[in-house]
């Protein structure tokens, strides 16, 4: 007979949960991350502690003590800055509707994310997991790109060299991060550290370079309408400009105004779901009426392609079912729907 085991933290996520399930929010919490470099686990453990209760309540959270270069960070802004100032014709050279896996450049007329406004007012830059851009993974894993899915990056014939050294140490960084993040989440959902780590060798994790121009109110023009993020969570650097907003419960929207050296973290639909929606993927956008231009990066974090995505047992009991149907990663990420998921 195996005898029943403590939750890693004290009660299950599923108690966590029950406890928390009236809880709102009125600010987004600041977690330092530093613990996680400690050999001892109950230090990880009082940081898986802190997220949990963010990603049940939230959905959304700051990081400080990531890990990851400040000069790293900034040499990334400006080669994205140098992107969006060149001439149009060089942009429109990369633009997404010249291939067929949405990498490249959109302009500013390109669409709207929530079908209820007239038109996001950004420009973008997309592109997608490639081994170069990945100094963790052994270049002989190997890369099961997913039909749906398959097409190259598509890169700027200027200052190629330049943009490919600092977007990639950029990228590269940022989804180690993105790793160790997932070991946090194992042990929030009373897993061993390691459940995710097969998942993420080759992962559909889609960066954007975004820049917003200034603009007044106009709630038909959002800079990004009110939608969900797919995959399973975004690490995003935003710079010194407030914009972002995200909703609560209740249904009002509070900022969330930049904070020098942090990310900030949101859970998408993925991981929303791999969790039975115990963790809360939830609404945002960004209105950027600061008077100045505003540059941000979202890194979207989802499990390699070919994964299949089901309720995980600690999510699930009698009183509480899966709520849906198992897909596959690839399958609905990427190309067909975007990465968005509007209201
Ligand atoms: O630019 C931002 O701050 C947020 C962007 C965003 O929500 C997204 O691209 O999914
Ligand atoms: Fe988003």
């Amino acid at each position: 007979m195996g005898s029943v085991q403590e939750p890693l933290l004290g009660e299950t996520l599923l108690q966590a949960a029950m406890r928390l399930e009236t809880a709102d929010f009125n600010e987004v919490p600041v977690i330092d991350l530093g613990g996680l470099t400690s050999s001892d686990i109950n230090d990880r453990l009082a940081v898986a502690r802190e997220i949990r209760d963010a990603c049940i309540r939230v959905g959304f959270f700051y990081i400080k003590g990531h890990g990851v270069p400040q000069e790293v960070i900034d040499r990334a802004f400006d080669v994205s800055k140098k992107f969006f100032a060149l001439p149009d014709q060089d942009k429109m050279e990369v633009y997404v509707t010249k291939n067929e896996s949405f990498k490249g450049y959109e302009d500013i007329h390109y669409g709207a994310v929530d079908p209820q406004t007239k038109g996001d007012f950004k420009e973008a830059f997309n592109f997608g997991y490639e081994p170069a851009a990945d100094a963790q993974t052994p270049a002989s894993e190997p890369w099961p790109l997913y039909d749906g899915l398959k097409g190259p990056n598509v890169w700027p014939r200027s200052f190629l060299e330049e943009w490919k050294r600092d977007v990639f140490a950029y990228y590269s960084e940022v989804l180690n991060l993105g790793r160790r993040m997932m070991r946090v989440f194992a042990l929030v959902l009373d897993l061993p550290e390691g459940y995710f780590d097969a998942i993420l060798t080759r992962p559909g994790a889609i960066m954007r370079l975004l820049r917003y121009p200034a603009s007044r109110l106009d709630p038909d023009h959002p800079g990004i309408g009110a939608h969900r993020d797919y995959e399973c969570f975004t690490i995003l650097c935003q710079d010194d400009t407030n914009g972002l907003q995200v909703q609560t419960k209740k249904g009002n929207w509070i900022e969330v105004t930049p904070i020098p050296g942090t990310f900030v973290v949101n859970i998408g639909d993925f991981l929303s779901r791999w969790t039975n929606e115990v963790f809360r993927s939830t609404l945002h956008r960004v209105y950027n009426v600061s008077g100045r231009e505003r540059y941000s990066f979202p890194l979207f974090i989802g499990p390699n392609y070919t994964t299949q995505i089901e309720a995980i047992h600690t999510c699930v009991n009698d009183e509480n079912p899966a709520k849906f149907q198992p897909f596959i990663a690839g399958e609905v990420s990427g190309v067909h729907v975007c990465f968005y998921r509007s209201r």
